[in-house]
């Protein structure tokens, strides 16, 4: 894998410690539409260095991505189709990092500065840039420049930030919650989101299996918790579900086989099988799901864990397949119920 170092295009970095432990590098634009406030629910300062405006912000994304991928569901939860534009990278990433091939399915050309690659967003947002070249990627078309390049503050900017704008009234970082959805997001980050990654990329058996005994672990703490509880953070559709979701809706085809996280899958749990089928049906949810792209990019991608870049056919899971969740207590803002569609 390539990165950057001082504006320069650098083969070659280590993503795991001496111990074969996967390391996941900090994320370096961390600027926040409508300022810092909105962190914490706040409404968006109107004097904002980065102001809050419909059709200047737009999204550079992978379908493939479960980082990228909570940036649209959330968009397209909240209605902001029409207030942030998308681009979409070619799935299969080379030494030249995420490139544009808008002759490939689902793809994409850069509709805003016409890059090629996306690396050249970063150069120039930032000329002396040291680091990977990662998506998603917040961008201002005004100051031509990033405005944050980490998902989870993406995902809040979407969220609060935009909500003046959304055309659903959908509230996924609700006050009485807030707490407890920071506390959900952060608690599933290390065993389930990057836990997957923590496998799959592990260079001992050790780092292996402790990934993996982590991740089962949690993964059965949820599947009991959802027996009785319709969602992460309560009986309240939350941004931390949308954090589980695009870690699940990837995981029977992709981190069961390929990451060799195959204790069991998620169709064989049940809560958690039928919480995922429940989100996948959300209005907006499932065409932010590009089975394709994801598969594609895991198998063929990262050569290091699979050197014949063979891409595994199962399982061909129907997430359209009624779900059970109606029994339990809560459910989905009215906006996103089956009438409002
Ligand atoms: N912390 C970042 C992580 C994003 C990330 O690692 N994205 C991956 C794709 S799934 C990427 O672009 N990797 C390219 C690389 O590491 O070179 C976030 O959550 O936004």
């Amino acid at each position: 894998m390539h990165q950057f170092v001082d504006g320069e295009w650098v083969a070659e970095y280590e993503a795991t410690n001496e111990d074969g432990e996967f390391d996941r590098q900090e994320t370096t634009f961390r600027n926040w539409v409508g300022g810092e406030g909105v962190r914490e629910g706040e409404d968006p300062d109107p004097d904002a260095a980065f102001p809050v405006e419909a059709g200047r912000y737009h999204l550079y994304v992978s379908l493939a991505c479960p980082w990228a991928h909570r940036t649209l569901v959330t968009r397209a939860l909240k209605g902001l189709e029409d207030v942030v534009s998308v681009d979409v990278v070619d799935p299969y990433r080379d030494e030249d990092g995420w490139q544009f091939t808008p002759e490939k399915a689902g793809c994409t050309p850069d509709t805003v500065n016409g890059f090629d690659y996306l690396r050249e967003a970063y150069v120039a947002a930032d000329p002396d840039y040291t680091g990977r070249v990662t998506v998603p990627v917040l961008w201002d078309t005004e100051k031509g420049t990033i405005v944050n390049n980490e998902s989870e503050e993406v995902m809040r900017m979407l969220d609060v930030a935009f909500d003046g704008l959304a055309t659903r009234d959908v509230d996924l970082y609700p006050e009485g919650d807030r707490d407890e959805v920071d506390r959900v997001i952060e608690e599933i980050y290390d065993p389930i989101n990057n836990g997957v990654y923590r496998a799959g990329f592990a260079d001992s058996q050790t780092a292996y299996e402790r990934a993996v005994g982590e991740l089962f672990d949690a993964l059965d703490r949820w599947d009991a918790l959802l027996g009785d509880q319709r969602y992460l953070a309560g009986d309240r559709l939350t941004e931390a579900d949308v954090a589980m979701f695009t870690t699940l809706i990837r995981f029977d085809d992709v981190y069961h086989t390929h990451f060799k996280c195959n204790v069991r899958k998620i169709a064989e749990s049940p809560n958690l099988w039928n919480y995922l089928k429940e989100l996948y049906q959300l209005p907006g949810v499932a065409e932010t799901v590009d089975m394709d792209h994801i598969t594609e990019h895991y198998y063929t991608t990262h050569t290091d864990v699979n050197p014949k870049r063979i891409v595994a056919v199962g399982p061909d899971h129907d997430f359209t397949a009624p779900h059970d969740r109606d029994r339990l207590g809560g459910g989905p803002p009215g906006a996103l119920s089956p009438a409002d569609d």
